[in-house]
């Protein structure tokens, strides 16, 4: 797998803030079917190289490939249309609507909806389309454990099952790349096992390549085959994941004695 075209990559991205160099030259790349963890201290630049991935915010300098194609000026709703998806560090659930109308949204939203008269001309159609969109909903439910909590409002779960649905919705409809910011933040230990399974499913059964920041950096050396360290803006180390661990520059930088 490790001579495989990657599915997104970042080449030579920089980014400035005023003064301020958040992302200079860096270099990333994840191939397809991986899991990789982007980790690095507060203020390395990760949340705004997520935001360069995602068509948020346009670099500087460098580019961005998704597939081999250069989509640096394309926008985050065409990339999320090419498979992309991100979830975010603060949650973005909608907290009235139950965990099940969470997934239904989604899928409705991402397959464009419809107007009024399109939607009487193709009723038996869109009826089909509604069946589809609710038998994965339900599947994904299963996948994530939420089945069960299904007719909650997504505004009262905890918040380790709120983070677990908001991956259950980034994934309910043909996502292929996925970018989570800190998706195990506030989990308990239960439910990190629980995640760890779900992302291990979703890359070798459904053929998702993942991307994760995480601050949790057990969590992640136990997760990610591969593991890139970002520092004061720039890629301090890249590699497996024991390599990394084991890197001076990354212990003294870093780590400390946490790994
Ligand atoms: N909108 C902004 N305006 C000015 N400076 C910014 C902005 N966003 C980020 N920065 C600066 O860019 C640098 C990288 O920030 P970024 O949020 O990407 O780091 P991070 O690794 O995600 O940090 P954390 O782990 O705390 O979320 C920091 O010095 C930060 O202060």
């Amino acid at each position: 797998m490790s001579g495989a075209a990657p599915v997104l990559e970042a080449v030579g991205v920089g980014v400035r803030f005023g003064g301020v160099r958040a992302l200079d030259g860096v270099d990333l790349a994840l191939r397809p079917g991986e899991v990789c963890g982007l980790i690095g201290p507060n203020g390395a630049g990760k949340t705004t190289l997520f935001d360069v991935l995602s068509g948020i915010r346009r670099p500087d300098t460098g580019r961005v490939l998704l597939g081999g194609a250069d989509v640096t000026r394309r926008s985050p709703v065409w990339r999320s249309r090419h498979g992309m998806r991100r979830t975010f560090q603060r949650q973005q659930l909608f907290g009235q609507l139950t965990v099940a109308d969470n997934l239904l949204v989604a899928q409705e939203w991402r397959g464009g909806g419809g107007v009024l008269v399109a939607d009487l001309l193709a009723a038996p159609t869109r009826r089909g389309y509604e069946r589809a969109r609710r038998e994965r909903a339900a599947e994904v439910l299963r996948m994530c454990g939420l089945d069960t909590v299904a007719e909650v409002y997504a505004g009262a779960l905890p918040v380790g099952r709120a983070r677990m649905l908001e991956l259950a919705r980034a994934v309910v409809d043909g996502a292929e790349v996925l970018l989570l910011d800190e998706p195990a933040a506030g989990m308990t230990a239960d439910e990190h096992r629980q995640l760890s399974s779900v992302i291990r499913r979703l890359t070798a059964e459904h053929g998702c390549s993942v991307l994760l920041v995480e601050h949790d950096v057990a969590f992640v050396m136990d997760l990610c085959a591969r593991v890139t360290v970002l520092d004061l803006g720039r890629v301090l180390a890249t590699g497996a994941a024991a390599e990394v661990r084991a890197d001076p520059r990354v212990r003294e930088a870093y780590l400390g004695a946490r790994v």
